[in-house]
């Protein structure tokens, strides 16, 4: 039975992946919180990820560089759901891939993975006459914005127009630089947090006369739970290497 280590076990992601592990044949080998107290398994954090055969991290970014070296000093593979990351956390996940398996997703729901290609195909055929706005609900406690998944759907957009980088045409704050018209082939966000929403994402592509919406609602954590559980399965024992949801899938 695959062992699974749970960074971030006490949270709210933490608790649902235990939940989701036995039904897919996995067990948890134990979990840290943030103090690195442990939760059920080994005492210490060297301890935890030397007796797990794979690694997840939902946490928060400062938490990243410490849970990766712990994964590489063990050599075991680790899934990154943790969001908020800069390009300087990307850096350091190409670097730790050097030596051990890494699979970084900002959304381990199948819905996601599966919304992310159409998106990228229907930016693809629109092009940028077609306004591309993304929107996002979460629930009060979220702390990064706009959500990683929202990032994640606007770097499809980016990639089905051919844009140079997958962030090139994003734009955050609409009042920046006071009132002015939208900026033509601009991929804008808008970010609303309430209650006890699992999350809601939206990409709408607005036309001339006529719209495009593709989205997909999240009723429960249970569906990101059971997709990172189902991911670390399948990344444990890989080589060396950064791995996404798509690899997993097969989606390309
Ligand atoms: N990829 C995906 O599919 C998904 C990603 N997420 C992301 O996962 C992350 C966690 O979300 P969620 O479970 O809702 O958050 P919670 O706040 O409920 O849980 C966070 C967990 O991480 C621990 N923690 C917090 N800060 C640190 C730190 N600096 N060092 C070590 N441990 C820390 C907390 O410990 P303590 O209890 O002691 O505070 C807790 O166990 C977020 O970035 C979120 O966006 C969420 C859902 C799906
Ligand atoms: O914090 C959350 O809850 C979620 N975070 C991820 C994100 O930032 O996209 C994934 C999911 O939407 C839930």
């Amino acid at each position: 039975m695959t062992r699974i280590g749970i960074f971030g076990v006490t949270g709210r992601m933490g608790r649902a992946i235990g939940e989701a592990a036995s039904a897919q044949g996995a067990t948890v080998a134990g979990g840290l919180d943030r103090e690195g107290r442990a939760h059920g398994g080994p005492a210490t954090a060297a301890a935890l990820a030397e007796a797990s055969d794979v690694l997840v991290d939902f946490t928060a970014p400062d938490a990243l560089a410490g849970h990766l070296d712990l994964a590489l000093a063990a050599g075991k593979p680790i899934l990154i759901g943790t969001t908020g990351l800069t390009p300087a956390h990307h850096q350091r996940i190409r670097e730790a891939a050097r030596r051990i398996a890494v699979l970084q997703t900002a959304n381990t729901s199948i819905g996601i993975n599966v919304l992310r290609y159409l998106v990228r195909e229907a930016a693809r055929r629109l092009g940028p006459d077609w306004d591309a706005e993304i929107v996002e609900m979460h629930h009060r406690h979220k702390l990064d914005t706009p959500s990683g998944t929202a990032l994640l759907l606007g770097a499809a957009v980016n990639q089905g127009r051919g844009a140079t980088s997958d962030d090139a045409l994003n734009r955050f704050d609409r009042m920046q630089d006071g009132p002015h018209e939208r900026e033509e082939g601009g991929v804008y966000y808008a970010s609303l947090r309430g209650g006890s929403v699992a999350g809601d994402h939206e990409v709408i592509f607005a036309g001339e006369g006529e719209r495009i919406e593709l989205g997909h609602r999240a009723e429960t954590r249970a569906v990101f739970a059971t997709g990172a559980v189902r991911a670390a399965l399948w990344l444990a024992g890989r080589p060396a290497g950064v791995y996404t949801m798509q690899d997993m899938l097969g989606l390309d």
